[in-house]
């Protein structure tokens, strides 16, 4: 058995290896322990669960452990986003939120996300208290002695969460331009969600993948291009203005223009700061992660408020919104959240304020960003995934942080940051992000220039600098 670690959001594993009724039980006696140790836990805890393969049974499991430890439990009625159980958490007062779901993750994964009482990802010193309760709570979860059915209130938190929304949404603007869309949930737990609430509006709107399916057919719930080829088809056949997806738990968004192109998260983060500092007039800092376009410092510096860099992870966002106020804060993988919400990535809440950009703008979203590309310049960016161990991914990125190179691409390394990683700042605009992702065994390269020709020079380069800090990393351990 792999060792029970919390990782860039949330402990995940393969279900029936790891995943097992027994680890969660484990799992949820450290989470118990922990909030008692810290005087916590009489406010209840929500529990919820997306769409997975087991996920209301290890939700019920979870239950009963916190029936067992005395903490009053608040159980959501269906699957449910893991946005909507962290606006529970604040909604209801309660002391947190144990969520079922691994996310985007293939089919075989589960996971738990524990949401602390402000209703956003847990930060670290958080996750390690729990961590240190488990070796503990992996004996006592032997012979706790469950209850046969969880005591349990039922919570049903979307027409709290709805009102919430009217604060948040420019829903007239949506109404009045009443156009159509193709909703793409993923199998996950955004089911039918954004389709009320666009067709509440008077917007014709389409679902795909409005079902459960464990499989999530044979597909990963993960709303990026490669994943939104059936979105894409049915906006360009059904003639539709928008295409708008989540991920299994709902909490990232994927948006797809009326031609059918994708627009990346980073062009929807850009578009969105713009209109809300634009056109809403609204104050605050925009918060991005080390991963997410600097395009937005360039709209930060535009309207003269603040531009925030984080580690990758929405707990560093989150924390930064509970700082102070913020107009946006995103990221490139696809989460985002905003001022008055809670500091929890939401993709329902993001797909409204991308109908809200749409409407607004009464033009394709591409041709909006090319107004933004004439007055904040131009930059396109690219991720790349590379496959690797987990301990060659680290040793490819120390490497990289003791020795950084001084040129990349025939461009001087202005800066190196090791916020997250190790970012390199090229001359000009144009950097390189390497770092290991905490969610996969993945070394993850973002790459961001000023045109294509650049990017293709930028990858070569750094995929060759990546391959020799690996044979490197293979000789030492050799
Ligand atoms: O790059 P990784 O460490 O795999 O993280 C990628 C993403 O994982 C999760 O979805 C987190 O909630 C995100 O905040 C993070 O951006």
């Amino acid at each position: 058995m792999t060792s029970i670690r919390f990782g860039t959001d949330g402990w995940r594993a393969i279900i029936a290896e790891d995943f097992t009724f027994a680890n969660v039980r484990a799992v949820v006696c450290a989470i118990a322990r922990y909030l008692k140790k810290q005087g916590k836990g009489q406010h209840g805890v929500v529990v919820g669960y997306d769409t997975r393969f087991l996920s209301d049974a290890f939700a019920r499991e979870a239950a009963c452990v916190l029936d067992a430890h005395g903490i009053p439990v608040l159980m959501v009625k269906r699957p449910t986003p893991t946005p909507l159980v962290a606006f529970a958490v604040v909604y209801y007062g309660a002391d947190g939120a144990i969520m079922f779901t691994a996310s985007h993750n293939p089919p075989q994964y589960n996971g738990i996300k524990f949401i602390p009482d402000y209703g956003g990802p847990a930060t670290p010193d958080i996750t390690r208290g729990i961590e240190a309760e488990l070796p503990d709570a992996l004996r006592e979860a032997k012979t706790l002695r469950l209850p046969e059915a969880p005591r349990a209130e039922a919570i049903d938190v979307w027409p709290a969460y709805v009102r919430h929304l009217d604060g948040l949404v420019d829903w007239e603007t949506v109404e009045r331009a009443a156009l159509s869309a193709v909703v793409d949930p993923m199998y996950g737990a955004g089911q039918g969600l954004v389709r009320e609430l666009l067709a509440a509006r008077g917007w014709t709107v389409n679902e795909l993948h409005g079902k459960c399916d464990p499989l999530f057919g044979g597909h990963l719930p993960e709303p990026t291009e490669a994943h939104l080829t059936a979105l894409r088809d049915a906006v360009v056949a059904g003639g539709a203005h928008l295409g708008l997806a989540n991920d299994g738990d709902a909490d990232r968004f994927g948006v797809v223009d009326g031609d059918g192109t994708y627009v990346t998260p980073n062009q929807v983060l850009v578009l969105l700061a713009h209109h809300l500092l634009a056109r809403r007039g609204w104050k605050g800092a925009l918060v991005r992660t080390v991963a997410t376009t600097h395009l937005l410092d360039r709209v930060a510096e535009r309207f003269g408020v603040p531009l925030v860099e984080t580690p990758v992870g929405f707990k560093y966002v989150g924390d930064a919104m509970r700082r102070g106020p913020v107009v946006v804060g995103g990221e490139e993988s696809g989460g985002l959240s905003v001022l008055g919400h809670i500091p929890e990535k939401d993709g329902i809440l993001a797909n409204c304020l991308i109908a809200e950009v749409r409407a607004a703008e009464g033009r394709p979203l591409r041709a909006a960003l090319a107004d933004l590309e004439r007055e904040y310049g131009r930059a396109v960016h690219k991720r790349l995934d590379l496959h690797l161990p987990d301990d060659a991914k680290r040793t490819v990125v120390e490497g990289l942080c003791q020795a950084p190179p001084s040129a990349l691409a025939g461009r001087r390394v202005r800066e190196v940051r090791t916020v997250d990683g190790v970012k390199l700042l090229l001359e000009g605009d144009a950097w390189v992000l390497v770092r290991p992702s905490g969610t996969e065994p993945l070394l993850r390269v973002y790459l961001e220039a000023e045109a294509e020709a650049q990017l293709v020079a930028l990858e070569e380069a750094v995929r060759a600098l990546t391959a020799r800090a690996e044979t490197v990393a293979q000789g030492r351990k050799g």
